[in-house]
């Protein structure tokens, strides 16, 4: 059977390659760019493996994507995005692009029958803000994005439930939260710390750090995907969250004692614009309905991550 895994080089799609290189039997053809955010080195050995291949192309660029149609897939787990919500507040032009664009583009060639469904990895980010008191968001919250990351993770949500709607593609998508673990790009929040923590550099914690995330160890989240390409039903939206809501202060805190550092190292900076206070996720239905169980603990996949990234600036692989 093919996959074809778009940004398939990024944090998630290249953990989600690698956990079905390990699970299944797939031929797994990977799309991506390799922008800044992807690992071009780590796809490089991966292609010695028989059952990996991959393209550079852009999801915008139809020739590129053409070049990918040369066979049928199974499935089409479509990860690549513009993914730093600070990068979209600086300049939002790459966002509407790749996130709504070339969403628009890999929805264009399902009319062509290369692939018999599309898995659309989304963001609990589109459906906004929480206050402290509200319950985690359901497939049904509204969505109320408030930066351009997520207002262009929200258009290509609505994209893709129209061509649902209207033409009957085979489609589903998922929201998660905030992933971590191994490949993560060091401009997001929990690299950040482990390397400045491990480079002994001050800590920048937006506004008072009482902002609320709710973490998904990426492992988790490569199963729950498995789980939903193999039983989960087109038409549907799934959310994805590890139930492990913290505060952005109790996170440093938590790395800064397992690595042995000083809390003297946490600087408090300017908050960042239209920042979201609280995210949490209702996972329920994925739990009902096909049956996910989460298999990762949070404390125990920190510290796992936490040494991913040492091993890696003391080889200086990163
Ligand atoms: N990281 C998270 O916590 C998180 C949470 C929820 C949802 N998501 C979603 O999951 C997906 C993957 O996120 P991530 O954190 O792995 O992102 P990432 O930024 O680490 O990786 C994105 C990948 O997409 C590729 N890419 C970018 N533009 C492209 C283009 N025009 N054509 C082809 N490839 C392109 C990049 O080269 C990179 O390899 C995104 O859709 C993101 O919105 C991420
Ligand atoms: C980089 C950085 C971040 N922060 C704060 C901002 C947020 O409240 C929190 C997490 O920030 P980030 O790691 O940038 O992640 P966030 O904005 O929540 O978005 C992530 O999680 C989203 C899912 O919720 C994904 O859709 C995005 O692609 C992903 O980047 O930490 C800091 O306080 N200091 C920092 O240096």
């Amino acid at each position: 059977m093919n996959i074809l895994v778009t940004g398939g080089a990024g944090f998630i799609g290249l953990n989600f390659v690698r956990h079905l290189l390990k699970t299944t039997l797939y031929n797994i053809t990977v799309f991506d760019y390799l922008t800044y955010a992807s690992h071009p080195k780590e796809i490089k050995q991966l292609t010695s493996h028989s059952r990996i291949r991959f393209i550079k192309g852009s999801i915008v660029n139809v020739r590129d994507i053409e070049a990918v149609m040369d066979q049928e897939y199974e499935a089409i787990i479509h990860f690549a995005a513009e993914s730093h919500v600070d990068k979209s507040i600086q300049n939002a032009g790459d966002f509407i692009q790749t996130n709504i664009v070339g969403t628009y583009q890999i929805l264009q060639q399902l009319f062509k029958g290369y692939a018999k469904k599309m898995i659309h990895i989304s963001t609990d980010e589109v459906y906004g803000n929480l206050n402290s008191t509200d319950l985690p968001f359901t497939e049904n919250s509204p969505l109320s994005p408030n930066n351009p990351y997520s207002a262009s993770k929200a258009s290509s949500d609505l994209l893709v439930r129209s061509y649902y709607e209207t033409f009957q593609l085979p489609l589903i998508t998922t929201r998660c939260g905030n992933n971590f673990g191994p490949f993560q790009h060091i401009e997001k929040f929990i690299p950040t710390i482990i390397y400045n923590a491990f480079y002994n550099q001050k800590i920048p914690l937006y506004g008072d750090g009482l902002q609320v995330r709710d973490w998904l160890f990426v492992e988790d989240h490569c199963q729950a995907i498995s789980l939903i390409l193999e039983k989960g039903k087109c038409g549907e939206v799934y959310n994805i969250g590890g139930g492990n809501e913290r505060t952005n202060i109790d996170v440093v805190r938590q790395i800064l004692e397992m690595m042995g550092k000083p809390e003297s190292l946490i600087e408090y900076v300017e908050d960042r614009k239209g920042h979201d206070r609280r995210y949490a996720i209702d996972s329920s239905k994925l739990q009902k309905e096909l049956g996910w169980k989460q298999a990762f603990y949070f404390d125990e996949s920190l510290k796992k991550t936490i040494q991913w990234y040492i091993n890696n600036f003391e080889g200086n692989l990163l």
